[in-house]
């Protein structure tokens, strides 16, 4: 993939950028193989790859320069900024919707923040697309409430320019350099959840709730780790840090038992509304502490899943399941690392069978689904 602000070092955030695609993915599978090179794995899978560019539905926009011509894109540590609009892995419609953006920020003066001065009001432009309806959720997150005035009635503006926005908000995040959003998010559309659609099965994408960035490769993933599900015969699982429910939602059959757990009360809204669509009777979605709810539970499924965060599961996580014994966990990791160093803790489970996913071409980053059984 070529891409001219690599080539003239405005951004690297692809690291990887500069490496023949075949070579990245062997890269990316012997790291895997050497992490788990410990434990004996019956069966490795081939890499499951999708598009190369413009395979994100996500853009997470720095907001920068002035009002009149703002930029969108990243800051350098040294504060300069880029503007990212022409970046390669965005589908090429994005563009359209950057550069009315920017003629909206200008006309609803919405000042971008300067992080040196602490001064302005907009921080950043947070997109997702639905790859179902080419809907869009667009987030507006400010220093404060003081431009939201401004923000509403120049609204009707953008929303005759982008009729494809469906669900558009504002959050609210006062401190300075931390956390990329805020607890405060202000509904400006009536509809606030974007309908995503992977193998026939209806997701939905809300404000705050995690949602995978690569579709054709979060599909895959999802499809196979249903097929290796079904292949199994269970009939009841727990899906752990379920986000908006996607790996449960597509391996639950009408009768299968399903508790989803996730922290998100955004995100558990959206998997319940899922199941809901689904017709499944037997599903529970729950807003909790993965590792809470593990420990305060009597009964055990007969498989789990979990897909954690980059830390992985962790040492308290891996010993409840340790004594609850299922018979089978499937993990599916974003870090490798994490997720040998929780297997390594799972002593009394073998590998049965691991795949890598691209999800991230171009940088060092991989998805993988590994299924343990017990011995
Ligand atoms: C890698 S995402 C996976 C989401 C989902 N499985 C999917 O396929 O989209 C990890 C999820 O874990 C959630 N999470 C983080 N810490 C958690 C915790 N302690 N307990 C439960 N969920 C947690 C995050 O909110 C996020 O949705
Ligand atoms: S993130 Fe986009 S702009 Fe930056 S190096 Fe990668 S492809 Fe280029």
């Amino acid at each position: 993939m070529h891409c001219a602000l690599y080539s003239v070092g405005s951004c690297r955030s692809c690291q990887w950028l500069g490496k023949p695609y075949p070579q990245q993915l062997a890269e990316k599978q012997h790291h895997l193989q050497l992490l788990l090179a410990e434990q004996p794995v019956a069966q490795w899978l081939e890499p499951v790859t999708g598009e190369q560019s413009a395979f994100r539905n996500k853009a997470k926009m720095v907001v920068s320069g002035s009002v009149e011509r703002p930029l969108l894109g990243m800051l350098h540590r040294d504060g300069t900024p880029v503007d990212l609009c022409a970046c390669p892995l965005y589908p090429s419609h994005f563009s359209v919707v950057f550069s009315v953006l920017k003629s909206f920020i200008a006309r609803a003066g919405l000042t971008p923040y300067n992080v040196e001065r602490k001064r302005g009001e907009l921080k950043y432009l947070l997109l997702t697309e639905s790859t179902y309806n080419g809907g869009i959720m667009l987030r507006f997150v400010l220093r404060s409430e003081s431009k939201l005035a401004q923000l509403r009635t120049a609204l009707p503006w953008l929303q005759q320019q982008l009729p494809q926005l469906q669900v558009i908000s504002a959050n609210i995040q006062p401190v300075h350099m931390a956390i990329m959003e805020g607890e405060r998010e202000i509904p400006l559309t009536e509809q606030q959840m974007l309908e995503e659609q992977f193998n026939q099965i209806p997701l939905y994408i809300r404000p705050q709730s995690f949602f995978q960035t690569n579709p054709q490769v979060a599909s895959r993933l999802y499809a196979i780790a249903r097929d290796w599900v079904h292949a199994l015969g269970i009939s009841s699982m727990w899906d752990l840090f379920c986000g908006v429910g996607g790996f449960g939602l597509h391996c639950a059959q009408p009768q299968t038992r399903l508790t989803g757990i996730e922290i998100s009360a955004e995100a558990i809204a959206c998997a319940k509304q899922s199941a809901q669509r689904l017709g499944l009777q037997h599903v529970d979605f729950q807003a909790l502490d993965s590792a809470r709810f593990a420990s305060a539970e009597g009964r055990v499924p007969e498989l789990v899943l979990v897909n954690p965060p980059r830390r992985g599961i962790g040492q308290d996580l891996c010993d409840y399941l340790h004594q609850m014994a299922p018979g089978y966990i499937l993990y599916s990791s974003c870090n490798a690392q994490s997720m040998a160093k929780d297997i390594s803790m799972l002593a009394d489970y073998r590998i049965e069978r691991v795949q890598l996913f691209d999800m991230f071409p171009h940088t060092a980053h991989y998805e993988v689904l590994t299924l343990l059984v017990r011995h």
